[in-house]
């Protein structure tokens, strides 16, 4: 396989969700690019920053909601080099510096958020997320008698990556289909999910449901966490856009045979929701946890106001 056959199996493997969570999406898409630009070295500046381009557009579009890929790609990508070598050099440093800041982030978030976790919490989380995972990892392995609530999270059921995941951490687990959120929350202590990105007023876009664990835990008076790295900010709200949430395919939700006798219905596969400010209590990043209103300052000391993608 050539370079740029690599980089469209990654780009591939992350639209079908092989790779999948917007923290290993980021980092797969930086390393996918970092491996690409080594077979650039003999182009001329102009052709080489063309094709750079159009390397990071394939890996971008992929997946349009966790903004944690185009943040990535952007960080690995911006070089001041004036000649190919020095570019490549830069790109290549980048991308290491990217990818090793995503896995020590995940430790550190998990030591700081398990602060946050008390002996005998009942904890609920939704889909599949590391960041979230490493908080009740991390609070385990400090003794903590704890137990989770996994939701099923339909359609992908990300869930029983969980479930699994948690079963093999010796953590005891019960799972229960989304539409039991509410019923369930009396049960829970407090709330913990990941996220695909949050915006500049402190708005998390995560996995589809998140919306309903974090207003039943209003609801029920728990307090709702988020786990997330500080490339999960999204500059791109410090301009006003909004977060684009991705539509997925039907076949997801419904057989496309059993849809093909139903003329008369059309599925809608939403795969993220926004969870407004209100409803979130603490932000746990790697480098402290904040309340959601301090988003602003995330992105301005964290990405940098400059930073576009
Ligand atoms: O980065 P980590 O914490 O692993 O995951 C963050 C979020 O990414 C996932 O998206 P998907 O399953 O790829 O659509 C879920 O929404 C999860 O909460």
């Amino acid at each position: 396989m050539n370079a740029m056959e690599d980089l469209n199996t990654t780009a591939e493997k992350i639209k079908t969700m092989e790779i999948r969570g917007a923290g290993r999406i980021a980092v797969a898409a930086s390393a996918a690019l970092r491996a690409y630009v080594m077979s650039l070295k003999s182009l001329p500046m102009s052709e080489f920053n063309v094709k750079l381009e159009e390397a990071a557009k394939i890996l971008v579009d992929t997946r349009p909601t966790a903004v944690s890929l185009p943040n990535a790609v952007a960080l690995t990508k911006r070089h001041s080099a004036t000649n190919v070598y020095d570019a490549i050099d830069e790109i290549t440093k980048n991308a290491e510096k990217f990818i090793t800041n995503a896995e020590q982030a995940l430790g550190k978030i998990g030591k700081i958020g398990a602060e946050r976790i008390h002996d005998g919490d009942v904890i609920m989380t939704h889909c599949n997320s590391h960041a979230a995972l490493s908080i009740i990892k991390k609070a385990f392995d400090q003794g903590k008698d704890i137990s989770v609530i996994a939701t099923e999270s339909r359609p992908r059921r990300q869930g029983f990556i969980t479930i699994r995941e948690l079963n093999d951490y010796g953590i005891p687990t019960t799972l229960i289909v989304d539409s039991a959120v509410r019923l369930t929350m009396k049960e829970v202590d407090l709330v913990v999910v990941g996220a695909d990105s949050i915006s500049v007023n402190g708005a998390l876009i995560n996995k589809i449901g998140t919306s309903q664990l974090a207003m039943a835990a209003q609801e029920a008076r728990r307090n709702v966490i988020v786990a997330a790295e500080t490339y999960k900010f999204s500059p791109r709200t410090l301009l006003g856009e909004m977060v684009e949430i991705e539509d997925r395919a039907s076949d997801e939700v419904i057989d496309s045979e059993i849809l093909k006798e139903l003329p008369n219905v059309k599925v809608k596969n939403p795969a993220f929701d926004v969870t407004p400010a209100e409803y979130i209590d603490l932000i746990i990043t790697e480098v402290g946890a904040f309340p959601p209103a301090m988003a602003f300052t995330i992105l301005r000391d964290y990405l940098g106001l400059e930073m576009q993608i």
